[in-house]
């Protein structure tokens, strides 16, 4: 007997990018996270990660701008496959193919995508049968924005970012994102936001109640009003032409302008899809930024697709 009656067939999950609506940092613990209070939005800019059982680990990467991705066991899905396979005790590598359209470094959560995206597949692959809440639990052992990746839509990130909590927002909300060349590093963003704001006492963050209205009226110009990212003045202090790409956007019609998460993307929130194709029209014909999507959030988390036909 072959053992292609046997192994499981390999298996491909699609995974969103996330947006921060909010992003509300408070004082830097001692395990050198800052403490969180952020509203995270999932948008319909997607990688497929396929896992496939193979001889040898392994990890292929494919999409623009992927040059920077490490293809070995740094790789966060591989991370992720090699945490859900040594936990259950398993002798089965893993052969990981990413097709990226979520930019690289771009405060996008594109990594953390990947390694959701993993653990989910892994999870259907070897018909593991885990719960929602144990997936995320692996998840946090990945980084702070993984557990969103899983869950998807909208939600309220404390802890590091990692503990969630489901949010109320009414219908589709349109983004136009300004995707940079050269991406930012977490850490380094987050050691600025500490150096500007020098030595003085930091609150515990806690959710804005606006935010959460405007996110239940569905009106995108509620929403683009309550737009908060404490990480945006590091993230500009580091690449001030940040400043300039929000000011376009904004002079171009869009309703709100923010840095999205750590940096460099900046997302824009906009009426509708025409508004949405007018701005990407003027940010691209104006050279304002290299590369210009639109996307629609709230969307799900990571989930199972069919297999890719190459
Ligand atoms: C900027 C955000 O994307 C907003 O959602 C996240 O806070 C970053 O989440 P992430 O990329 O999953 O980050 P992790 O891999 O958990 O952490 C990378 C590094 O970012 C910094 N970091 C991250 C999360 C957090 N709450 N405080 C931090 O100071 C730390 O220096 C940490 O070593
Ligand atoms: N699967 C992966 N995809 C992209 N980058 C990865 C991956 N695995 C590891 N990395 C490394 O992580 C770095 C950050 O990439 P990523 O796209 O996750 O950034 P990001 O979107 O800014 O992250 P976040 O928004 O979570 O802070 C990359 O430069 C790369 O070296």
């Amino acid at each position: 007997m072959t053992s292609a009656h046997s192994d499981p067939a390999p298996v491909t999950v699609r995974v969103p990018a996330k947006v921060n609506l909010e992003l509300l940092v408070g004082p830097l613990r001692d395990d050198g996270f800052h403490s969180l209070s952020t509203v995270y939005q999932a948008v319909n800019l997607h990688d497929d990660v396929t896992v496939a059982l193979d001889d040898d680990w392994g990890c292929t990467v494919s999409g623009a701008g992927t040059d920077s991705v490490p293809t070995d066991d740094s790789n966060l899905a591989m991370r992720a496959a090699r945490l859900l396979h040594d936990e259950i005790g398993l002798d089965a590598p893993v052969h990981i193919t990413i097709a990226k359209t979520i930019p690289v470094a771009g405060g996008m959560a594109g990594g953390s995508a990947d390694a959701a995206a993993a653990l989910v597949a892994c999870d259907r692959m070897w018909s593991l049968g885990l719960s929602s809440e144990e997936l995320e639990e692996y998840a946090a052992e990945l980084g702070s924005d993984v557990p969103f990746l899983i869950r998807g839509g909208t939600a309220v990130g404390s802890g590091r970012g990692e503990r969630l909590a489901p949010v109320l927002a009414r219908g589709n909300f349109h983004w136009v994102f300004a995707i940079s060349d050269i991406g930012l590093s977490t850490p380094e963003v987050y050691a600025e936001c500490d150096r500007l704001r020098g030595s003085a006492p930091v609150p515990e963050p806690t959710p804005s109640t606006e935010l959460m209205s405007a996110l239940r009226s569905g009106d995108p110009r509620a929403l683009a009003a309550q737009l908060t990212n404490d990480l945006e003045a590091a993230a500009i202090s580091l690449r001030p032409e940040l400043g300039e790409v929000l000011e376009s956007g904004m002079e171009f019609g869009a309703l709100g302008g923010i840095v999205s998460g750590s940096g460099p993307t900046v997302a824009f929130l906009v009426e509708d899809v025409e508004a949405a194709i007018d701005l990407t029209v003027a940010l691209t014909a104006t050279g304002t930024a290299r590369e210009v999507r639109k996307a629609v959030g709230p969307v799900h988390g990571a989930h199972v697709i069919p297999a890719r036909v190459d």
